[in-house]
């Protein structure tokens, strides 16, 4: 069966000034599926994914989403899109409750905090304010609040950054959820096992452009045909496994 395009972007150009950093990419993502952009710093991924999210303008190019033209209605677009709030997004005097009864008011829609608190295992927070949070738990609140409105395709921009190497399992696991429970989602990483774990596709983005569109699989085999070998041979586990052996998998944050 085709694949439902759930994301297309065509020719997509953004300038800052004289200064190109979407130099004309074209991509598609498909419903149901984890998408990947990877790159360095300055490649150009947040500036495609803020304009996707319709939070910032582009030069040119066309968007659609869940078949919704950008240039025509980037209000229905918002509806069904889930983003993450900068961390200043979050009231500091209102606790996680208060927090997702004020965006449930926000969105028109209904939410039972509680369940959405205990579907990210922060039960044990519903009292808390954003700012007593760790990292992980901030993170993870942060994806919940994404799902408030329902919506289609959820955009997650590093989600993983600065977490440490159980609660990145973690969060790797609820992203899995949420997929599974129909949700597209968008990620951006600069961690390369991440997208290895997670994303059914990834596009490669260097200086503005796609330098390569394909399955994590698809990309390591097509280096391993033109004859890449490692330098270094390699073990059967590495310092990570070795630190989740001695630490276990528990999350260390409450
Ligand atoms: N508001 C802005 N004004 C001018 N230049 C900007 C602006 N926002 C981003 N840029 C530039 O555009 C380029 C792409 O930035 P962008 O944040 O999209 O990259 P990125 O791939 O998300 O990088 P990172 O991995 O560091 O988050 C960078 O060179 C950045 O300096």
């Amino acid at each position: 069966m085709e694949k439902r395009k759930i994301i297309e972007v065509k020719d997509l150009v953004k300038q800052y000034g004289d200064f190109t950093a979407v130099k004309g990419i074209s991509f598609d993502v498909y419903e149901n599926e984890i998408f990947g952009l990877l790159g360095p710093n300055g490649a150009g991924k947040s500036t495609t994914l803020e304009i996707i999210e319709t939070l910032r303008e582009k030069t040119s190019g066309k968007v659609f989403v869940d078949g919704i033209d950008l240039d025509k209605d980037p209000g229905a677009i918002k509806k069904v899109i889930g983003v993450q709030l900068q961390s200043s997004g979050y009231y500091p005097g209102l606790n996680l409750t208060e927090l997702i009864i004020l965006f449930c008011g926000l969105y028109n829609e209904e939410a039972d905090p509680k369940e959405l608190l205990k579907l990210f295992n922060l039960e044990d927070k519903a009292k808390a304010k954003f700012k007593e949070l760790s990292g992980g738990q901030k993170q993870r609140f942060s994806i919940a609040t994404t799902l408030i409105n329902k919506p289609k395709i959820i955009f997650l921009d590093e989600p993983t950054t600065g977490l440490d190497p159980q609660a990145r399992r973690n969060l790797w696991d609820l992203i899995q959820q949420v997929r599974a429970q129909g949700t597209t989602v968008v990620i951006t990483t600069h961690y390369m096992d991440e997208a290895e774990f997670l994303c059914d596709r990834c596009a490669i983005v260097d200086s503005g452009r796609i330098i390569a569109l394909e399955s994590p699989d698809t990309l390591i085999d097509q280096l391993v045909a033109g004859g890449f070998e490692r330098k270094k041979e390699v073990k059967k586990a590495n310092l990570e496994d070795v630190f989740i052996h001695m630490t276990g998998k528990a999350l260390r944050e409450s």
